[in-house]
């Protein structure tokens, strides 16, 4: 069998084909376009790879592309399945006032997360910041709960915040300084340490709520941007995203087998 995940995020849809639809299994091919050209997968990089039998995807844009993502997929024999948060999968409970109405982008990266840090050892506290387009900083639990998070505008956004919203300053790339002493670093380091601050926050929390020193995760592909920038070490995970959907996929494989 074949398997093809799929996350399509704010800015970019990121795909991954997998031998089996199982966690650790080896990476047969991957790529990523930019939203406005997901009409080019079909005839381009897709083209030429063997068919996959099996599809999961998470998608935190709307219907519309998603529909242009399933018309991409029409070159193969594949229903196409995404997944909704819910109350409970794959042993993450998702404490959301209303789970469905979080983003599944983050829910499958949590999932990810978690059972990544099952690997590693004993169940702990787990930090899991995501930088992207937006950051999202989650909480969870020894136990897996999901007990809450953090949406943070993302770098890029801060920054053409700052641009459009104030009267005289442009925004040229600097670097991250401790005393920046010019407007470029001011505004890099300015929206660094924000993320860093609202991460080392939630660390806060959750080690008053837990009573212990939490694990903290970093996903998404600004990350190795930020990691620098972190008041405690970051495991940096190149993409928790597809880890999930292969956790979810294979345990739903599995029941369905069952
Ligand atoms: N120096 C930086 N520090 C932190 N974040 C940065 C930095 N430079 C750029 N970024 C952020 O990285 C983002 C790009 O990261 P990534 O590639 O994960 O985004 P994306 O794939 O477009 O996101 P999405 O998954 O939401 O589509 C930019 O939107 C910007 O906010
Ligand atoms: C927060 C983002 C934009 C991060 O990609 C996405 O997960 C989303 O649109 N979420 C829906 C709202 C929520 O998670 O509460
Ligand atoms: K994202």
């Amino acid at each position: 069998m074949t398997f093809l995940a799929i996350d399509v995020g704010n800015s970019r849809l990121k795909w991954a084909l997998y031998d089996a639809a199982r966690p650790g299994t080896a990476m047969l091919a991957h790529g990523v376009e930019f939203l406005d050209h997901i009409e080019r997968l079909s005839e381009g990089p897709w083209a030429g790879l063997p068919a996959p039998t099996h599809m999961l995807g998470c998608v935190v844009a709307g219907d519309a592309i998603k529909r242009r993502v399933v018309e991409q997929m029409e070159l193969w024999d594949v229903p196409a399945h995404w997944v909704v948060p819910s109350q409970e999968e794959a042993g993450v409970v998702n404490g959301y006032d209303y789970p469905t109405r979080l983003g599944a982008d983050r829910w499958v990266a949590m999932i990810g997360a978690r059972h990544r840090l099952l690997a590693q050892g004993p169940a702990r506290p787990l930090i899991l910041a995501m930088v992207g387009t937006a950051v999202t900083v989650e909480a969870l639990d020894t136990s897996g709960r999901f007990l809450g998070g953090l949406i943070v505008p993302g770098h890029g956004i801060m920054l053409r915040a700052l641009e459009s919203g104030t009267a005289g300053l442009h925004v040229p790339t600097g670097e991250v300084r401790l005393f920046p002493s010019n407007t470029s670093d001011a505004l890099t380091s300015g929206g660094t340490y924000a993320i860093a601050g609202a991460v080392e926050r939630m660390y806060q929390h959750l080690l008053q709520h837990c009573g212990q020193e939490p694990v903290c995760m970093m996903t998404g592909g600004a990350g190795w941007k930020m990691a620098p920038s972190m008041t405690r070490p970051f495991e940096l995970v190149e993409n928790l995203i597809f880890d999930g959907l292969l956790e979810i996929a294979s345990r739903r494989l599995a029941a369905a087998a069952a």
